[in-house]
């Protein structure tokens, strides 16, 4: 049997549907989508098989105009995704066109394209008319020589068993790179972390969000299957702090509830999921929070 295998970067704009395409290709929730933008910090692997190919998805943080640490790190790792991957699919939003972001990646992707496959992905198609979509099709292809393009919604279905079947033609030959029932490369407690900070992000309002980060602290396996963590909500105010516990604790009582149904429904177990919440003035600018995160803290030097 000869089988094939390689990466594949999906690379965008905040919100374009990164990890819901991610998502639904592995066909398991790896990557937290919410409605709000940067959601995605790190650079996450899924793994899907189709027929005798493996293609590894790398979801990367969107791209956008960074202005903070944090920021310029997020944006180094996606192009950084991108350089890496064999195949690397651009997506856009079908109802909002070339916006100067878009311009801003097709500029960038000038840069990695040399002698790498890039295909363009035309997302929520459901939002649009036909009509519209052949001529953004048309305006995106004459600006830069996609491989091909696909229509698609990420949400919905449409078009992504083509897209699928379409990579696995285009990845190299060769042995796979995760045991074939590995869906994920991110670590457990990353992912773990990853949930409560998704159930926060929908919580929470404005840019709150953007100001908080969550560690897994503790992970105890127990003999009677089930696992304890212990995680650490950091957030960089007292008043924060108070929005987060919500009246009387409400806010991250819900938060724990809705990650740890989560969590045992990914886990298939018991979890017992404890959250701290600790005031950190300046943890964007800490190293440790950067790796934890699976980013590299140099990357956000200005
Ligand atoms: N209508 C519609 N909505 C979609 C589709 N795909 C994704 N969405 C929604 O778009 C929003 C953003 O999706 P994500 O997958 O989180 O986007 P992302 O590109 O990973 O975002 P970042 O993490 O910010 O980079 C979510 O509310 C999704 O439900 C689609 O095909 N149609």
């Amino acid at each position: 049997m000869t089988t094939r295998a390689g990466f594949i970067a999906l690379i965008g704009e905040p919100n374009a549907g990164k990890s819901t395409l991610l998502n639904r290709m592995v066909g398991a929730k790896v990557s937290i989508v919410t409605h709000k933008v940067q959601t995605t910090r790190a650079r996450i692997r899924g793994v899907a098989m189709e027929g005798d190919a493996q293609l590894v998805f790398v979801d990367t943080p969107g791209l956008f105009k960074p202005r903070r640490r944090l920021d310029r790190a997020m944006v180094a790792a996606a192009w950084g995704g991108a350089a890496d991957a064999d195949v690397v699919i651009l997506m856009i939003e079908a109802h909002r066109g070339i916006t100067e972001g878009v311009e801003r990646i097709l500029e960038g992707l000038e840069e990695i394209g040399q002698g790498r496959m890039i295909a363009l992905a035309i997302n929520k198609i459901d939002k649009v008319p036909s009509e519209k979509l052949l001529a953004l099709t048309s305006d995106l292809n004459a600006r830069y020589p996609f491989a091909e393009t696909f229509m698609i919604s990420a949400e919905k279905g449409h078009g992504v068993d083509d897209l699928r079947k379409w990579l696995a033609s285009k990845l190299p030959e060769g042995p796979w790179l995760y045991p074939e029932d590995q869906i994920a490369d991110l670590p457990l407690r990353m992912i773990a972390a990853e949930m409560t900070r998704e159930k926060l992000t929908l919580r929470l309002h404005q840019e709150l969000p953007y100001q908080m980060t969550v560690e897994t602290e503790n992970w105890e396996e127990r003999k009677d299957g089930s696992a304890k963590i212990d995680q650490i909500i950091y957030v960089m105010r007292d008043g924060h702090k108070g929005i987060v516990l919500g009246k009387k604790g409400e806010t991250i009582k819900a938060v724990s509830q809705a990650a740890r149904a989560e969590l045992e429904e990914f886990l298939d177990r018991k979890i017992h999921l404890f959250l701290q919440i600790k005031v950190r003035p300046n943890w964007l600018e800490e190293s440790e929070r950067y790796s934890e995160m699976g980013l590299d803290f140099k990357d956000g030097n200005a």
